[in-house]
């Protein structure tokens, strides 16, 4: 009997003719969509053919894809066998950013795709780069590869200022994690009440030299393949996350660098598991699913970048919380952090004919993944408007705004544009601004906001119906003034949180809370994560209610009882919902389900936040 099944004994019985189909085959243009317009800078969809094997070829398969040399298109030809007649050829054509045949290095790969990658996390960024494909594609092979690349750009001393390098690399199956770096120790993914994901227990090591950088990575393969060997093929069925963290001890207060790099789990078994035991099938199920989330939040996440730098703010959602997988990598994905991501993906692609179909589904979801920035008109320069700078505009804005000492436009800005430079991570913003002799912490941080509330501002002003008039709070300017609310304004209330009582100025604001009333608070140890969470270090909250009227039974964000039965405190306390960063800097959410107890004493003055129906978020009204 043949070790082969039917449509593979087909296909190499049929392999010269299908050889010929090939040969005389006429590609035909790719999709116009596809083709024609840039990709996403921050975003990178590529492919990696591997080299068909040893084993392959002497089974007497052909390969199924071919790159074309001019452009990145791949056609994928596979051999259809009709009811009648000779079989024909049945051919798709994919489209990605990067296509790397299997001529192409590891190093090649690493230049093209992830050493921009470094000093961008290096700088305080997110980056993070996906390997996946069918089992045997070549994803550890390319990861663990790239890996070793990092590892030497991250020691090597090339990267310019101090930093504090930390690794832990972690294997995830289904809703379950092991600390490659701890014995495989299992480890669990929560989400706390505050939102933010923890790895509990992973164990995260300081890396200081390239030796023990590898040393590290070589553990965690090992363990991950002795686990496949006893425990039937686990490596192929689970993602491995590296991830490294990167802290300036310079700037204590920013957010550290993040670079994580992915293996992900095959995207469906190989053909010779032929075992498809219940388990197996709920596995694939459950890969299917995170691998599925994950196409939507990378798109997500990219489209609202591309809100971010001043285009039209695609309506994007990125469902992270819908698989483990997405969770653990919160920072890429949530988009209540407002961090400056770049991501890779490379679809590993397995040439053999046998495999056409994985490797079908692969490019089709790589190319569903892909993110096309939408032609757009070159912008219009306008001096309130820093998306449209180009950097000379930008250079000679930052020369005359950014205060005394002037912050040095050339060491700030040595060739971005005003999009670009929106998109720079805060703290290689912040750093680069300390670059210039006497320029503090504090005026680098104000620079900054003065840039951001400017974009802000023109991003408003674009989307604001010009009937509308200005972007003040109407509601609070006119009753100051005594007036009545005429009807513009008071519609323009409903969407402010301005004081309705025409004198409420005069009033301290201890004096007139009320529910909705937006107020600025320190939290107290207690609540401390509020204050360190998000951009600034400014916390806003919306009261809801006094506590003494809450339910006996109710409790706050912690868990603890907002109004339990035994305060006799004199102390006022109110019940408040949480205001959150979005994802765009200087727009908030209303977590209006996570509420906290809010001491008079520790709120320090009252806020006005206005809801954008455009961008469905609220802002600061100044
Ligand atoms: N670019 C390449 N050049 C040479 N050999 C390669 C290349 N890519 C992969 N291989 C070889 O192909 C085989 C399968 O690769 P690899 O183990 O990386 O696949 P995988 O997609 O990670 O599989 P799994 O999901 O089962 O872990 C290995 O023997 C590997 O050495």
């Amino acid at each position: 009997m043949s070790m082969f099944g039917t449509n593979e004994q087909f296909l190499i019985a049929n392999a010269e003719r299908y050889k010929k189909l090939v040969g005389i085959f006429k590609p035909t243009p790719p999709a116009k969509k596809t083709s024609d317009a840039p990709p996403s800078a921050d975003m990178i969809v590529s492919t990696r053919i591997r080299p068909i094997l040893e084993e392959e070829l002497s089974q007497g398969f052909p390969e199924c894809v071919y790159p074309r040399t001019d452009s990145n298109t791949i056609d994928l030809h596979e051999l259809k066998r009709p009811v009648r007649g000779l079989p024909t050829l049945n051919s798709s054509n994919f489209t990605l950013d990067r296509v790397f045949g299997p001529e192409f290095t590891t190093s090649q790969v690493y230049e093209s795709l992830v050493e921009p990658l470094v000093p961008w996390a290096w700088g305080g960024g997110v980056a993070t780069l996906f390997a996946y494909g069918q089992t045997g594609s070549g994803k550890t092979y390319t990861v663990s590869g790239l890996e070793k690349h990092v590892a030497e750009a991250l020691t090597d001393g090339s990267l310019e200022g101090e930093r504090k390098i930390y690794v832990s690399i972690i294997e995830l199956a289904g809703q379950t994690a092991f600390d490659l770096l701890n014995s495989r120790k299992q480890i669990s993914v929560l989400e706390d009440s505050f939102g933010t994901t923890q790895l509990a227990g992973a164990f995260e090591h300081q890396i200081t030299t390239k030796p023990a950088f590898l040393d590290y990575i070589e553990a965690a393969a090992a363990l991950r393949s002795t686990a496949s060997t006893l425990k039937n093929d686990t490596s192929s069925r689970s993602h491995a996350i590296c991830r490294i963290r990167i802290e300036n001890p310079s700037l204590p207060d920013s957010d550290d660098g993040l670079l994580y790099l992915v293996d992900l789990a095959g995207s469906e078994a190989a053909r010779d598991k032929t075992e498809h035991d219940t388990t197996r099938m709920k596995e694939a199920r459950e890969i299917n699913s995170s691998l599925s989330v994950l196409k939507d939040c990378i798109r997500g996440r990219a489209l609202a970048d591309l809100g971010v730098q001043g285009g039209k703010i695609a309506s994007s959602y990125v469902p992270f919380r819908q698989s483990t997988l997405t969770k653990t990598l919160k920072h890429v994905f949530d988009p209540a952090s407002s961090r400056s991501c770049k991501t890779v993906v490379v679809a590993c692609v397995n040439p053999c004919l046998a495999d056409s179909n994985a490797s079908k589904n692969t490019l089709r979801y790589a190319e569903m993944m892909r993110v096309i920035v939408p032609k757009a008109k070159p912008a219009v320069y306008d001096p309130n408007v820093p998306s449209s700078w180009d950097n000379a505009q930008l250079r000679e804005w930052i020369e005359k705004n950014s205060g005394t000492p002037p912050i040095s436009a050339a060491i700030l800005a040595p060739k971005e544009t005003g999009p670009q430079i929106l998109r720079l991570p805060v703290p290689e913003f912040l750093s680069r601004c300390l670059k210039t002799e006497g320029v503090s912490p504090e005026q680098a941080q104000a620079f900054h906001s003065k840039l951001w509330s400017l974009h802000v501002d023109s991003q408003q002003q674009k989307r604001k119906p010009a009937a509308s008039g200005t972007t003040t709070a109407v509601g609070a300017e006119s009753f100051s003034k005594g007036k009545q609310p005429g009807p513009l304004s008071r519609l323009e209330m409903l969407d402010s949180s301005a004081d309705p009582e025409p004198r409420a100025s005069e009033i301290p604001f201890k004096g007139r809370i009320r529910p909705g009333m937006v107020v600025s608070w320190t939290p107290g140890p207690e609540y401390s994560i509020f204050g360190a969470a998000g951009s600034g270090s400014k916390t806003f909250a919306v009261i809801l209610s006094p506590t003494e009227v809450v339910g006996e039974r109710v409790r706050d964000v912690k868990g603890v009882l907002v109004n339990p039965p035994e305060t006799g405190g004199k102390e006022k306390r109110w019940l408040c919902a949480m205001v959150t960063p979005a994802i765009l800097p200087g727009a908030y959410d209303i977590s209006i389900w996570r509420q906290a107890v809010v001491a008079e004493d520790q709120m320090t003055g009252e806020v006005v936040m206005e809801w954008d129906a455009a961008t469905r978020y609220y802002y600061l009204t100044v």
